[in-house]
């Protein structure tokens, strides 16, 4: 697999290296997720991002393996999105190295669609050469949009233009998805259709997902290990060994959520109390 170097721009600037820098990672902990013996695709080390002086980012390690799940929380303004963007080759002004895969796509929460073109179009955006509508009409069928194929963006539903920013993503055949806030505007069924989506497509596809979110349920139904920013590095793992389809009934869920939402500073909500007996 060929990878990418982000490295500082007064450094040796975004350059092409070869498969043998996948190394089969050494510096994560060994865990018991079926990725656990996956190679590394994408390694981080001493990663530092500054805005005016100030990191935001701060010497932060991380390492995801291939074909692994992971969800990335932390509060508001605490770098989530300067991270990922950095590992999508968006912003180069680092200290540091992160080693990413070549093959890799984006989708944010904006589904960030060409009104000017149809969706098959906006599908083939930016791909090199001059690719067949048939590569976009199969990626829509995977994303279950085939029906809007030639419709224009503005008439799609929320939950339309986010499956087309994600076909637009899978037509790259990344072995790096990332994946930021996407169902952060839908609406609750939405939101559950496309989860369930990219649980399906991620399982088909088998490659690694970095996903952004706040919804720290989100993250322990999606990830494999669920990653914690703060003050720049990443404070908290944990792991994610329920099997899938994960039921948020399962108590193990539960206690994984309060688990992260503790982490996070957020009281969990208690229990309901329990109704009063009609013979009290
Ligand atoms: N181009 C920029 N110039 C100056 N400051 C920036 C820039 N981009 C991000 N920041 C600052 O860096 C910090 C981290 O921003 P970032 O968007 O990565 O946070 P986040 O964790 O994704 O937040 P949220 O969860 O609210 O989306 C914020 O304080 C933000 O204001």
């Amino acid at each position: 697999m060929a990878t990418d170097v982000h490295r500082p721009v007064t450094g040796t600037p975004h350059r092409a290296d070869t498969a043998s820098q996948d190394t089969a990672g050494t510096t994560d902990t060994a865990g018991s997720t079926p990725t656990a013996s996956a190679p590394t695709v994408v390694r981080v080390d001493g990663l530092t991002r500054a805005f005016d002086g100030r990191p935001v980012i701060d010497r932060l390690q991380l390492d995801i393996r291939a074909g692994e799940f992971v969800a990335l929380l932390g509060r508001s303004g605490c770098g989530k999105s300067t991270l990922l963007r950095i590992l999508a080759g968006l912003d180069r002004d680092i200290e540091g190295t992160a080693l990413v895969p070549r093959r890799k796509a984006v989708a944010f929460q904006a589904p960030r669609l060409m009104p000017w073109k149809r969706v098959w179009r906006n599908v083939l955006l930016g791909l090199p050469g001059k690719p067949e509508r048939a590569v976009a009409e199969r990626a829509l069928e995977e994303v279950g949009l085939s029906h809007r194929s030639h419709a224009w963006p503005k008439t799609l539903s929320g939950g339309e233009a986010q499956r087309a920013s994600l076909a637009r993503a899978l037509v790259r055949e990344p072995d790096l998805l990332l994946l930021d806030e996407p169902f952060g505007a839908l609406d609750a069924l939405t939101r559950v259709k496309a989860q369930r989506l990219v649980d399906e497509l991620w399982q088909r596809r088998g490659c690694a997902v970095l996903l952004v979110t706040h919804d720290v349920e989100e993250a322990v139904l999606l990830a494999d290990r669920v990653l914690v920013m703060d003050d720049g590095v990443i404070a908290h793992e944990q792991r994610v060994d329920l099997p899938r389809p994960r039921d948020i009934a399962d108590p193990r869920f539960a206690a994984l959520r309060t688990g992260l939402l503790e982490r996070l500073g957020v009281e969990a909500p208690s229990a309901a109390p329990a109704a009063p007996s009609k013979a009290a």
